[in-house]
């Protein structure tokens, strides 16, 4: 038995679980008036209601003691410390760092990280403004009028969210554009409409080695040089953000025009440093600090409240409840905001780039569930595709809905459209219908008796189906970057309940090996041998369809 089965409020949540199954949410909300109230946590700048689960004030007192006995607050101390807590990378986990302020200095090793990371940005500042204000010139003497950030995982989805969520909050000095594919069909595209001599290129990449940015930056550095004759195009068009600065420098770029990154900055959190230049870019540096400043905001909730009242730490408990303790194998993540239109994909790689492991810090196998896939869509496109799944498939799956309580692009009569399918949807998966009141509201219409007897049990809603509600004021950088911290620090309080290493990725390493041989065997057309018959046919295929 693993040492979290032995501890006692896992056996406890054990035992709580096999009750909670034979109730429903609608009982517990009947027998509790102050069901809200108790579990809710409202901050400044946003809320969480996660009274919509199965939940009780015992089941919370539990997994309250599950993460003292599994000592979250331990380990967040020593985060934040920047202890190496990567343990299988031996680094530290320092992405809160990244938007500590400049009068809040952290000292590891001997360095204090604070005046790095301020030194850091002060660069980036200079940079951003001189592209902005037109002062950085390509290579004919024109400004920059589009950058095009080349990178991929967390080199782009970071960004890239952040970008489609604060649209309106750019001022159209430049415009940003992203490839991360290596689908050259991308790339193609997102050239097409560019100039060349316009245009500014960020190779975002920690490592510097990842096949398809690579690809897309040489791409993109033969179409540069195809259409100017000047021979330092390379210099005044690309930059790179990076922690492999040789690799960077043996790639043509100018070691001037390189952003450091920190081997203690996990790539899936990295949005908050250089890698966010294209974020900086696109809204002005100033707004760029106030996304470091709602994320700032966040960490000192997440440091100073108690494990009962915060908010990252609650999003974790519930996750652990309904997947390890519950039974859920999934977990949808649905926005109602449209600014939010790449927040599931971006959590998709949070969350299970970091937790979807199956071995402990020590090696050991788990033997029991650990995150859940994540899924979605924006809610209201969810609603007519696949929210059928949602509330009468045989599988429960928990879902986060997050919305906004002002719209940013107020058009009348629009948001209380959206906002009112919100708050429905979370209340009909949780109360459902059941066969009786179906039954009676058929009559009440005027229904024949055989009709409703044949369409009745296809209208039943079971409901009990669990969600949370996270409701922001208003998307705005500050914001923004607290609810993506809020979900930072959840990841790492599911890790730690877990007993995940959360901040290393090897299990893409494998397809990466594999896929850099197959590559080797198509352009020499010479199919190894040694492969399973499915992937060598499929191979062979290929090579004689071309
Ligand atoms: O920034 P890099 O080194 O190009 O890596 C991109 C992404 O690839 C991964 O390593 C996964 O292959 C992610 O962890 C990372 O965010």
């Amino acid at each position: 038995m693993s040492s979290r089965q032995a501890l006692a409020s896992w056996k406890k949540l054990q035992q709580l679980a096999k009750d909670k199954k034979s109730q429903h949410m609608n009982t517990l909300f009947a027998q509790d008036s102050e069901r809200f109230n108790k579990f809710s946590i409202e901050l400044p700048n946003m809320l969480l209601d996660y009274s919509k689960n199965l939940i009780d004030s015992e089941t919370m007192t539990a997994l309250l003691a599950l993460a003292e006995e599994t000592k979250v607050c331990d380990w967040r101390a020593k985060m934040f410390a920047g202890e190496k807590i990567n343990q299988t990378e031996d680094r530290a986990v320092l992405h809160t760092a990244l938007r500590r302020p400049h009068d809040k200095p952290l000292i590891v090793d001997g360095e204090n990280v604070t005046d790095q990371v301020q030194k850091q940005l002060g660069e980036m500042e200079v940079f951003v403004n001189k592209v902005r204000q037109g002062r950085w010139l390509g290579y004919s003497g024109k400004r920059i009028t589009d950058i095009v950030n080349i990178g991929v995982g967390g080199s782009n989805l970071g960004p890239q969210m952040v970008t489609e969520a604060l649209k309106q909050y750019s001022d159209g000095s430049v415009n940003v554009h992203y490839v991360s594919n290596v689908d050259g069909a991308q790339i193609v595209e997102v050239l097409r409409p560019l100039e060349p001599e316009k245009v500014l290129f960020i190779v975002s990449s920690k490592t510097f080695t990842t096949k398809e940015t690579m690809t897309n930056a040489r791409t993109a550095i033969n179409w540069l040089t195809s259409a100017s004759f000047d021979e330092n195009s390379v210099a005044k068009h690309f930059v790179a953000v990076t922690a492999n600065k040789e690799n960077a420098m043996s790639f043509g770029i100018e070691e001037k025009n390189i952003f450091d990154m920190w081997d203690w900055v996990g790539g899936r959190f990295s949005l908050w440093s250089a890698i966010g230049l294209a974020i900086a870019l696109d809204l002005g540096f100033d707004k760029f600090k106030e996304l470091l400043s709602g994320a700032y905001d966040m960490d000192q909730h997440f440091i100073n409240a108690p494990l009962k009242d915060n908010f990252p730490a609650i999003l974790a408990l519930i996750s652990v409840w309904n997947t390890t303790f519950l039974g859920s194998q999934s977990q949808a993540i649905l926005p109602y905001d449209q600014t939010l239109h790449m927040l599931t994909a971006y959590l998709q790689q949070a969350e299970m780039e970091s937790n979807g492991k199956s071995v402990t810090w020590d090696g050991d196998e788990v033997d029991y569930a650990t995150v859940p896939s994540i899924w979605g869509e924006l809610g209201i496109n969810g609603q007519h595709a696949f929210y059928q799944y949602l509330h009468q498939s045989n599988n429960v799956v928990p879902a986060d809905f997050i919305g906004s309580v002002k719209s940013v692009t107020p058009v009348k009569g629009h948001h209380e459209t959206l906002m009112s399918n919100f708050f429905a949807q979370t209340q009909a998966l949780m109360t459902g219908v059941n066969e009786e009141q179906v039954r009676a509201d058929l009559k009440a219409k005027g229904r024949t008796q055989d009709y409703i007897d044949k369409v009745a049990p296809h209208k039943v809603h079971k409901g009990n189906r669990p969600t949370n509600t996270i409701l922001l004021k208003c998307i705005n950088p500050r914001n923004l970057g607290s609810l993506i911290a809020a979900y930072e620090h959840k990841i790492f309080v599911q890790g730690i309940i877990l007993q995940i290493c959360s901040f290393d990725q090897w299990g893409v390493e494998l397809g990466k090996g594999l896929a850099a041989e197959i590559q080797d065997e198509l352009e020499t057309n010479n199919i190894s041998e040694q492969h399973d018959c499915s992937t060598a046919s499929l191979l062979k295929f290929y090579q004689s369809a071309k």
